[in-house]
């Protein structure tokens, strides 16, 4: 799988940097660098994240600091719908500035794992830590640090994107709304439909303006719910490559889940495979297709769906 180089700055902050290197990276160099991004959007744009303490225009105060460098850790979490259990005994850690993906065939336990994370849904058991503070106790100070994009929740239909992108950095606190929105919009290719009915866009376009949404505060733990779907496959591909960017300068974690086995090969260091709610395996991608001797992760997981697994 080719992925493209990261440019300047953030070839600096590259997926394989330790801690230590991407904060000192952080503090150094230019805010940006130049170039058009390939829907026309600005690069400096994805470079622009790269401080993390305060990140510009987030929310800023007592408990905005985050306390570790664990984006999320996440222990024993289990989601029971009555007599169904949908996620059972759940654990993972995932370091700020890495992308962890959660793999599995439908009614696996992805969204109800991501609900979970986002705050949207009580687990039945478990802790969540999102950067050291118990999300669930301290739910108030850590929901500013994190934002999510998912299919399953809708923006408000009869509010134009502005507005609702507008609704959001209201909720979010962040300073400079309006040139904050304009540059999701250049970054995104959403300038022409900001004064659209958000009810009235296309799927992709929806799905364009829900990741606008997702970034507003530019979040520190990212949650992403097949954040490419509906995407003709070359908006999708740009899309990867911005979240990547993203990803890398701001040194955010990512949580992504997707049926698309290219794009977590391409975006995660490490997976999670689930089926029935519980962890089959885990490991990086190329680790795992090693693992099972396979060619692609694709192949693992349908070995994992059918049952052909001799692990
Ligand atoms: N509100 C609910 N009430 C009862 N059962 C539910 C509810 N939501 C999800 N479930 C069940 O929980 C299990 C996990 O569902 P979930 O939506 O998390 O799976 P998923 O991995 O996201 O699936 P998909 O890939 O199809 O979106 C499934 O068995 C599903 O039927």
């Amino acid at each position: 799988m080719q992925r493209r180089a990261p440019s300047g700055a953030c070839r600096a902050l590259g997926s394989g940097r330790s801690l230590a290197a991407a904060q000192a990276a952080r503090g150094a160099g230019p805010a940006g660098v130049s170039g058009r991004l390939p829907w026309g959007g600005d690069r400096r744009c994805a470079c622009r994240y790269r401080r993390r303490s305060p990140p510009p225009g987030a929310v800023s105060g007592p408990g905005s600091e985050p306390l570790t460098e664990s984006a999320i850790s996440v222990t024993d979490l289990s989601k029971r719908y009555g007599t169904v259990t949908a996620v059972a005994s759940l654990s993972f850690d995932l370091a700020s500035g890495r992308v962890l993906g959660l793999l599995g065939g439908n009614g696996a336990g992805k969204t109800t794992t991501l609900a979970m994370l986002m705050g949207l849904l009580l687990p039945s058991t478990g802790s969540i830590r999102v950067l050291g503070e118990d999300l669930l106790r301290h739910r108030y100070r850590v929901l500013p640090w994190i934002n999510f994009s998912s299919p399953y929740v809708d923006l408000p239909h009869r509010l134009t994107v502005y507005q609702n992108l507008r609704v959001y950095a209201g909720l979010y606190g962040v300073r400079h709304a309006r040139s904050r929105i304009d540059e999701l919009a250049r970054d995104l290719d959403l300038t022409e439909l900001l004064d659209r009915p958000y009810g009235r866009l296309s799927a992709g376009q929806k799905t364009r303006a829900s990741l606008a949404k997702a970034l507003i505060n530019r979040p520190r733990l990212l949650l992403l719910d097949e954040p490419t779907a509906s995407l003709d496959p070359d908006t999708a591909d740009r899309l990867r490559t911005y979240l990547r960017d993203y990803q890398e300068a701001s040194g955010a974690g990512v949580v992504l889940a997707s049926h698309n086995m290219l794009e977590v090969e391409r975006l995660c260091h490490e997976v999670i495979m689930l089926r029935h709610g519980r962890i089959f395996d885990r490991g990086a991608p190329a680790d795992l297709i090693g693992k099972y001797g396979r060619e692609t992760l694709e192949e693992v997981f349908l070995d994992m769906a059918r049952g052909r697994s001799q692990l």
